[in-house]
């Protein structure tokens, strides 16, 4: 409605990306590595390479309570999950293909529902 469309904060469809690229991102089959922190007792190096890990449980966390003050700081803590597995992993490893496959949906899926805002 017009009441929506006129307020300053982006129509109330377009607020809801977030979480409806999250949960699709959570269910894909190339989400497994990414699902939760990387244990970095059980990965030699983690620590030490990648200085700011990313998560979708934590992106999730931060969704559910309302800490990211626009999409714009969702959308860089996604790309940080994604750059850190880059960084970390071979490409023809099987995380560093899953992190490409993942980055692959997820370009594509955001310039979807960007198409219908
Ligand atoms: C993103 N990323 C993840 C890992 C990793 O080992 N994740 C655990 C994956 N398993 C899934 C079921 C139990 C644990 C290592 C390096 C890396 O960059």
């Amino acid at each position: 409605s017009l009441l929506v469309l006129c307020g300053r904060s982006p129509p109330l469809r377009v607020s809801l990306f977030p979480r409806v690229l999250l949960g699709e991102l959570e269910a894909h089959q190339d989400a497994w590595p990414f699902l939760l922190p990387v244990d970095q007792r059980s990965v030699p190096g983690y620590r030490k390479v990648i200085r700011r890990p990313m998560d979708l449980s934590t992106i999730r966390g931060r969704v559910s309570s309302n800490q990211y003050p626009d999409t714009e700081a969702f959308l860089s803590d996604l790309a940080l999950v994604l750059d850190n597995c880059e960084r970390f992993n071979e490409d023809r490893s099987e995380i560093g293909r899953a992190g490409l496959r993942l980055r692959s949906f997820l370009e594509r899926r955001w310039a979807q529902l960007l198409q219908q805002s």
